[in-house]
């Protein structure tokens, strides 16, 4: 394994094709997640030179929290699908990292157990960040308690995502008829949410009722600081802002709810600029190399989120995967920092970056 995509071939041979088809897919013509990647490679990076300080830290403090690296796993969900550890081999691989993982609400191992996993693996006894992300539910009682079950597992904030009024068609899993876990599998957040209901993957509702009011409640039963995934409007950006939303993931969940939305780095400069400083500013969605994060966190992110690669590595090879893929991702990101020319990623500017050369405009050299 020598690149993040060498996971996916790798898992690709060993999955049922219906799983691989939910994870690399997404809603209708996938003209977003294609996207996504192409925004990356449309990006040129321009390299200062002799500026004589080697690379100091890649570290990142959000929420008073640090990591190691400003790499964080976006969540996703049904772990077990892909290694009978689950959520567990990927926290475990995360926290050797020193790389902050989102546990998703649809997470196949309770959030309790995975943060044990995660402490226990934490290389020099400090375990970093562990959020968790959340799909505000109608029923009140049903949050507060996924709330509850988050801090009382040490989460350190709340990842709401609010890209999903309805869920995202995805026509490649109408086809294989992949609606639910298979037996023996649950969402263990939401067991016992209600009497007699049992994890059950449809026990998640999607709706279009939810409104700022939401979140306002939402900040008034937690201490936690509330993020919130899947903003790309900088009017929304600024309204977060006012509302007291602790900071934003930019996203577009892959390209699996809203196709034809911008990829992200596209909608990144713009939600920078209205929140101009005041909260912190993360972007999910095809990162594949550390030049992608390097471009991402040089227009202003100031960590990045990695959804299918990891989900690709478990499936290749479990925690050791996961552990192997967050190291190549380490070492390029490194790299790409130290070519630039920077010490630090906050010396990752915007000026280090431009879009490709498109030719010269009408015929060039000939007129
Ligand atoms: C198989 C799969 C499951 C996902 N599950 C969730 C989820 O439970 N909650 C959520 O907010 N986002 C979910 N996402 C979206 C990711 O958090 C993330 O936004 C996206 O995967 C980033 O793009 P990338 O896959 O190109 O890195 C999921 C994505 C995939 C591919
Ligand atoms: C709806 C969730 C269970 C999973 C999700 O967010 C996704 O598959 O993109």
């Amino acid at each position: 394994m020598l690149r993040a995509s060498d996971f996916e071939t790798a898992a690709r041979d060993r999955l049922d094709p219906v799983h691989t088809d939910f994870i690399a897919g997404g809603a209708r013509d996938e003209i977003t997640v294609r996207a996504n990647e192409e925004a990356f490679r449309r990006l040129r990076l321009v390299p200062r030179v002799l500026r004589g300080r080697p690379v100091r830290s890649l570290d990142v403090t959000l929420f008073g929290g640090r990591a190691r690296m400003p790499l964080l796993l976006s969540p996703t969900a049904f772990h077990k699908l892909l290694d009978p550890q689950g959520e567990v081999a990927t926290a475990r691989a995360a926290a050797a990292a020193g790389a902050i993982m989102i546990v998703s609400m649809a997470s196949t191992v309770a959030v309790g157990e995975v943060a044990d996993a995660a402490r226990a693996a934490a290389e020099d006894g400090a375990a970093p960040p562990l959020w968790f992300q959340l799909y505000l539910q109608p029923d009140r009682d049903i949050t507060e308690t996924l709330v509850r079950r988050a801090a009382d597992a040490g989460c350190s904030a709340l990842v709401v995502t609010v890209d999903s009024p309805v869920l995202g068609a995805n026509e490649r899993n109408r086809r294989n008829a992949f609606h639910d876990l298979p037996a023996g599998l649950r969402c263990e957040n939401l067991v016992d949410l209600r009497d007699g209901e049992s994890g059950h993957v449809r026990q998640i509702a999607m709706s279009a009722e939810f409104s700022w009011e939401h979140i306002t409640w939402l900040r008034s039963i937690t201490r936690l600081p509330v993020l919130l995934k899947g903003v790309l409007h900088p009017e929304d950006a600024r309204l977060a802002v006012r509302h007291g939303v602790g900071g934003l993931l930019v996203s577009n969940h892959g390209g699996r709810q809203l196709d034809t939305v911008p990829a992200t780095l596209e909608a990144l400069p713009a939600i920078v600029e209205a929140v101009a400083g005041r909260i912190p500013v993360l972007l999910d969605g095809g990162i594949r190399r550390g030049t992608d994060a390097v471009k991402a966190l040089a227009l202003g992110a100031r960590a990045v989120g990695v959804g299918r690669p990891v989900m690709w590595a478990l499936a290749q090879g479990g925690e050791k995967g996961v552990r192997r893929l967050l190291e190549l991702l380490r070492e390029e990101l490194s790299d790409a920092v130290a070519l630039c020319g920077a010490a630090a990623l906050d010396e990752l500017t915007p000026d280090l970056v431009r879009p490709a050369w498109s030719g010269p405009l009408f015929g060039g050299a000939d007129r």
